[in-house]
């Protein structure tokens, strides 16, 4: 698992590590990992070494600056000809500007420096990073932009808000960000992570620190037990430590988690899924999202609704009826809404798939039906794109746009777990799937060409099959998008557009590339 920690918590964490370590050793030990880094990025592109290769810092006024300098000083020792923009001169970290001029580095105010450097190092702001950037930094972040430079982002990239990924005003586009200790929760949700590059954690040590963290969550090595430091697979996970905000699935934790069937399963005990979706007008929502539930771990689907025909043509697999999910037989969870329309019968499905005692999917026009309720059973799975999103939220009196939805996708997610009392799986460039509490996962698979007309449907079935295999609400949200996103990306191959249908047809190579070891998560 990916784990992703709030700034309050990080700089707890520090706080407890500075108090026992020499002054200046996290910051050396950051410096250290950022230049390890550039210089490896230098060797690897062009020029292709560090000597002589034309480096520019760009140093803000905090620590995030001082990082920079320090690692350009380093650099310079390796022979880089290092120059520094300084955009606040009077409060410059002055340990750092120090260590860069002794090592023969020097300071700059020509912008041309950042149009032919082979290396910008974006030390404008980190961590104490608020609101949009200042205007001093914007020629440099514009030139550094035109420049041919490798871009490299310390600590996150300036303009990005660390802890929800929102991106204010102009931002750096890093290519590469060396991230201190644990992933910012900015660096794994878009747009923030849109900004970003690979990301590379260097460890500092902050899996030394036990004790209680400003929230008073414990923090510690975590549950893997490791003594002392905890860095496993250092360019996945930086740190198993607990209190995290945000977590992404990587590909072993979803194949521990996709249902399989054992020597006693038979159709039954590996669940049944209902889908009570489609209308007269809208027969291919249906067609979509049962085709994606049989491909989704459960030994059979019921379908219940206004377009069997259509759905037994397609799928003779499925078990159907025209009725709503009332007289449709038992289910071990129930997916309503897409394609449903919004008429008296409609809500009628509605209602009786969230009175069937079972965990209920809600998605798209049941979205729309069930904000007038302004609540949800605590088994259920809402799956909202930022419209429908917006229509929930005035269910429970909050007033947003579908852009701010979409700016600060953590918190609104958040807002309807809570307000609904249910599990949110927020759709879009950065799907978000969320409980009222416990961390927030973000999906790390999944590609824009997604962005297309029964997409969503597809994922509300295989989303709700592994409902009825017994999955939690956070866990198949989760895996559903991580599975979903890779078979977009697997159907696209990156950039041939994709029907919903073709989608669907990848799942089955997406599922086996997920519980095989090998990786699937780029
Ligand atoms: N605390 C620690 O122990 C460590 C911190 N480290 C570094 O220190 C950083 C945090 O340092 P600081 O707390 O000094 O904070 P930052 O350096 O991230 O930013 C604070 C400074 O930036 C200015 N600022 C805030 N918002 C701005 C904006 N939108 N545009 C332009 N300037 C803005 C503030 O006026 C303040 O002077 C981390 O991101 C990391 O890079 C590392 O050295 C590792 C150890
Ligand atoms: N920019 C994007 N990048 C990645 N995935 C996206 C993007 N935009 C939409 N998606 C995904 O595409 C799917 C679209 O679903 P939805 O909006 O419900 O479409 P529909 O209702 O037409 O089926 C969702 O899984 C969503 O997360
Ligand atoms: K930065």
């Amino acid at each position: 698992m990916r784990r992703a920690h709030a700034v309050e918590w990080v700089r707890a964490a520090e706080g407890e590590l500075i108090a026992r370590l020499p002054e200046g050793t996290l910051m050396q030990r950051a410096a250290a990992g950022l230049a390890a880094t550039c210089a490896e990025l230098l060797r690897e592109g062009v020029p292709g070494r560090v000597y002589a290769s034309r480096v520019l810092v760009l140093a803000g006024s905090g620590d995030n600056g001082g990082d920079a300098l320090y690692a350009g000083a380093r650099l310079a020792r390796r022979g880089a000809r290092v120059r520094a923009a300084l955009l606040a001169p009077a409060r410059v970290h002055a340990g750092g500007l120090a260590a860069l001029l002794a090592a023969g580095g020097r300071v700059t105010d020509d912008l041309a420096e950042a149009e032919r450097a082979d290396l910008v190092l974006d030390g404008i702001v980190g961590i104490g990073g608020r609101g949009p950037l200042r205007d001093t930094a914007l020629p440099w972040v514009d030139a550094a932009g035109r420049g041919a430079a490798t871009v490299v982002a310390v600590d996150l990239p300036s303009g990005v808000d660390p802890d929800s990924g929102a991106v204010p005003g102009a931002a750096v586009h890093a290519d590469v960000t060396v991230t201190f200790g644990t992933h910012k929760p900015g660096l794994l949700v878009d747009p923030g992570a849109s900004y970003a590059g690979v990301v590379r954690p260097v460890d500092i040590g902050l899996g030394e620190v036990r004790g209680a963290g400003a929230d008073g969550e414990a923090l510690s090595t975590g549950a893997s037990g490791a003594a002392g430091r905890s860095l496993r697979g250092a360019d996945t996970t930086p740190l198993l430590l607990d209190g995290h905000v945000v977590e992404a699935l990587q590909q072993e934790d979803v194949a521990a988690l996709l249902p399989a069937p054992d020597a006693e399963s038979d159709k039954y005990r590996r669940g049944v899924v209902g889908i009570a979706a489609g209308s007269a007008r809208y027969p291919g929502a249906a067609v979509l999202a049962v085709g994606a539930a049989l491909h989704g771990g459960v030994g059979a689907v019921r379908y219940a609704g206004a377009a069997a025909r259509e759905v037994v043509r397609a799928h003779p697999e499925a078990l159907v009826g025209e009725g709503g999910p009332k007289d449709a037989g038992r289910v071990q969870a129930w997916v309503v809404g897409p394609g449903l329309s919004q008429d008296a019968e409609a809500e009628r499905a509605v209602e009786e798939a969230l009175d069937a005692g079972v965990p209920v999917l809600v998605d798209a026009d049941g979205l729309r039906l069930l904000a007038r309720r302004g609540a949800a059973p605590a088994d259920a799975l809402l799956t909202p794109h930022a419209g429908e999103a917006v229509a929930l939220l005035a269910g429970i009196g909050v007033t947003a746009t579908s852009a701010q939805v979409e700016a600060e996708r953590l918190r609104f997610a958040r807002e309807l777990a809570r307000g609904y009392g249910c599990t949110v799986l927020l759709k879009g460039s950065t799907t978000v799937v969320t409980g009222p509490h416990g961390p927030a996962r973000v999906n790390p698979t999944g590609t824009a060409q997604l962005a297309t007309a029964g997409s969503g449907d597809v994922l509300s079935g295989l989303a709700g099959a592994l409902l009825a295999a017994g999955l939690t609400p956070l866990d198949a949200g989760s895996v559903a998008a991580y599975l979903h996103g890779l078979a977009g990306r697997l159907a696209s191959g990156g950039d041939v557009p994709v029907a919903a249908g073709a989608i669907t047809a990848a799942l089955p190579e997406a599922w086996r590339r997920s519980c095989h070891s090998g990786g699937a998560t780029g």
